[in-house]
């Protein structure tokens, strides 16, 4: 373990969302694979270097689900109630935590239960040898198009990511940067984009392409498959 398992970490855990796309009878990340909620791999992968990490996790305010979950009963996780969009719970979620407990904060998302050990590892050890915060990335592999219906134009993909999750940040900057971008009314889908608005510094750290974000119902199956494969 790197300096970053015993450098007053923690996690927050974005889980508030409808999951409209997946046109499920629930929101996505309460679908059960392979005997636990989507939610709960996510929580527990998160944490495959640090068992106890505390985690802030933000629900709809109307979520009957997460009592359900074994981490309701965790002494290590608080919830929280969270917001109109993505970063308004995770600004929710970073105001929860004390600043005088936790330096660093990991930001996943409920719906990507793939996250491998060996990515969460180099995302920590990168960030730590660059001194910085950092996203976990994957290169983007295919011909990329902008346009509908019509292709306007193909897209340079060389040095073009897809940004993926946990993203790592020095707490207090991420926090004061989502605020400040948020009220300045920037549109903001993850961490890295107010860590960027703000003018910081953010790495790209390579990770896997099936840390995938479960999203729509043909993901379901290929995470099933995936865990599977993880055993
Ligand atoms: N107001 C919101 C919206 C999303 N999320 C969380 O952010 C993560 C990624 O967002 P996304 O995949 O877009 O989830 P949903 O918003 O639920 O999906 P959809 O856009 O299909 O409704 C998910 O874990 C989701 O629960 C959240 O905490 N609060
Ligand atoms: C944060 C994220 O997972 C990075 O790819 C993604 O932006 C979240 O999904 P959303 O649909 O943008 O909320």
């Amino acid at each position: 373990m790197n300096q970053f398992c015993t450098k007053r970490l923690a996690a927050v855990i974005p889980a508030a969302g409808i999951g409209s796309r997946m046109q499920a009878e629930r929101p996505k990340q309460y679908l059960q694979l392979h005997g636990r909620s989507i939610l709960e791999h996510s929580a527990a992968a998160v944490r495959q270097l640090q068992p106890d990490l505390p985690l802030v996790i933000a629900l709809a305010a109307d979520d009957p689900y997460f009592a359900a979950t074994a981490l309701a009963a965790d002494p290590n996780v608080q919830p929280v109630l969270g917001g109109r969009e993505r970063a308004d719970s995770v600004l929710a979620a970073l105001q929860a935590l004390d600043a005088s407990q936790v330096d660093w904060v990991l930001v996943h998302d409920a719906a990507r239960p793939l996250l491998q050990g060996t990515d969460l590892q180099r995302l920590l050890t990168q960030c730590q040898q660059a001194g910085c915060g950092g996203i976990l990335a994957s290169p983007v592999r295919d011909t990329m198009k902008r346009g509908g219906p019509r292709i306007e134009h193909t897209v340079e993909r060389s040095r073009l990511w897809h940004a993926l999750t946990p993203q790592l940040f020095p707490l207090l900057p991420l926090r004061q940067a989502l605020q400040d971008a948020l009220s300045q009314g920037a549109t903001i889908t993850d961490e890295a984009s107010a860590m960027e608005w703000a003018g910081q510094p953010v790495l790209l750290v390579e990770g896997r392409s099936d840390n995938i974000k479960i999203t729509q119902p043909e993901d379901l199956a290929l995470a099933a498959f995936y865990l599977e494969k993880q055993g």
